[in-house]
């Protein structure tokens, strides 16, 4: 069984088109799928992470509204009155969460469609939403695509460029391992991953002995959600807390090829926004001389922010960090209703980014679906232009420089 975040079923002439989301904050225990009928489903089940990771809001969003259209747009309108009510759906939808660019991406990109398609004077309201429903089903497509050539791109830049897996090329004993925060696989995407993907990649190669995921901190998505795609694919893994990094990285320095992580939003010079943590990993990877890469599709490249200081970073519910819930074990096995229990002093502040930014002078390389891009010697920032030139203008507008509120 293939892991699917993200359920989606084109109209057809059974019915409308329909989606839904794996509740994945019901995962490892429970494999619960919900329907998303309406924009207001598609925000809530964002912001409360039932689906999460760059690509997959993106393209839950999309997909989201393309539903809800098909069901509930009678076509009484005008061309423009159409793209005028998709584009302030598209803006209700991207301020569900701040962080990731993939969201705010999407939306400019699918407001300059059905605004290109309204525009012509013989299209009528209907065209406009066939428009913009094609364009929101492309997404799901791609991005699957493009995180296999992450994977490719990643897997082959590790077996010439680090030690271990140089070594690894010429000697099946040498261990190869690699390191992950957070949740950047099947679950975060439409499907295989980014940083994951790079690690399906060397495993589906033969080249992976281990991955270690950390726990990710508060969420949990490291041993919620990674540790469950690794188990699912029976990849060999090894869940750690996310303050056991340092010491497994001087233990397994010279089998640990790379710490592979995924991106919210790389901004134009490389700074790179990820789940809390990873930061913490880079400054370790390089003290312990370990590669340190970022992978994730052109889409998280957000050249219209400078640098990591304006990225705009979530900050979440005090409650995640005081309080951990999961179904309550039962004893005779197998797992009960789902309890909340206190970790925390009553009354402690807390402080809940669900993000950190990690300057890119401590990243070797970013492994997009076009190549590895690594800073020119002697910089200090990293230069996106080669990957961004073979795009069509359409492909490579712009992205807004901030996503709005939460
Ligand atoms: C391919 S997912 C890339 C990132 O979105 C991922 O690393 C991450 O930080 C997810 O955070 P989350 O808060 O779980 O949405």
């Amino acid at each position: 069984m293939v892991l699917q975040a993200i359920k989606y079923t084109p109209a057809s002439g059974d019915g409308p088109a329909s989606l839904e989301i794996l509740d994945q904050l019901q995962i490892p225990h429970r494999t619960v799928y919900e329907p998303i009928k309406n924009c207001e489903d598609g925000f809530k089940a964002i912001k409360q992470m039932k689906v999460r990771g760059a690509p997959a809001i993106a393209i839950v969003a999309a997909l989201t509204l393309a539903v809800e259209l098909g069901t509930t747009y009678d076509g009484a309108q005008s061309a423009a009155e159409a793209k005028d009510h998709i584009i302030q759906r598209l803006e209700y939808l991207k301020t569900s969460r701040p962080t990731a660019v993939n969201l705010g991406d999407a939306v400019g990109k699918l407001s300059k469609i059905v605004t290109t398609a309204a525009s012509s004077s013989a299209t009528d309201s209907q065209a406009v939403v066939k428009e913009y429903i094609a364009a929101a089903e492309r997404m799901l497509v791609d991005d699957v695509a493009d995180n296999k050539a992450i994977g490719a791109n990643g897997a082959k830049w590790i077996m010439e460029n680090t030690e271990a897996g140089k070594s690894r090329a010429s000697n099946a004993a040498q261990e190869l391992s690699i390191l992950t925060i957070c949740n950047t696989g099947s679950l975060a995407t439409a499907g295989y991953g980014t940083a994951l993907g790079v690690i399906r990649s060397l495993h589906n190669a033969q080249c992976l002995t281990r991955a270690y995921a950390s726990e990710t901190r508060p969420y949990n998505q490291g041993s919620r959600l990674t540790a469950y795609e690794l188990v699912h694919d029976n990849i060999p893994a090894t869940l750690i807390t996310d303050s056991m990094a340092g010491s497994i990285m001087a233990r397994e320095r010279s089998n640990i090829a790379a710490v592979i992580v995924g991106a919210d939003r790389v901004a134009a010079n490389g700074d790179t926004a990820n789940k809390i943590g990873t930061y913490s990993l880079a400054v370790l990877a390089r003290h312990h001389g370990v590669k340190f890469l970022v992978a994730a599709p052109r889409t998280t490249v957000d050249r219209a922010t400078a640098s990591g200081e304006d990225i705009v970073i979530e900050e979440r519910a005090g409650h995640e960090v005081t309080q951990v819930r999961g179904p309550q074990v039962i004893p005779e096995g197998g797992f009960g209703e789902p309890a909340t229990v206190s970790t925390a002093a009553i009354g402690v502040d807390v402080w809940n980014p669900a993000f950190d930014v990690t300057p890119a002078n401590l990243i070797d390389g970013i492994i997009t679906e076009v190549g590895v891009v690594e800073k020119a010697s002697g910089s200090l920032n990293f230069n996106f232009d080669s990957i961004f030139a073979s795009m069509t203008k359409e492909e490579a507008d712009i992205k807004p420089s901030s996503i709005g509120g939460m």
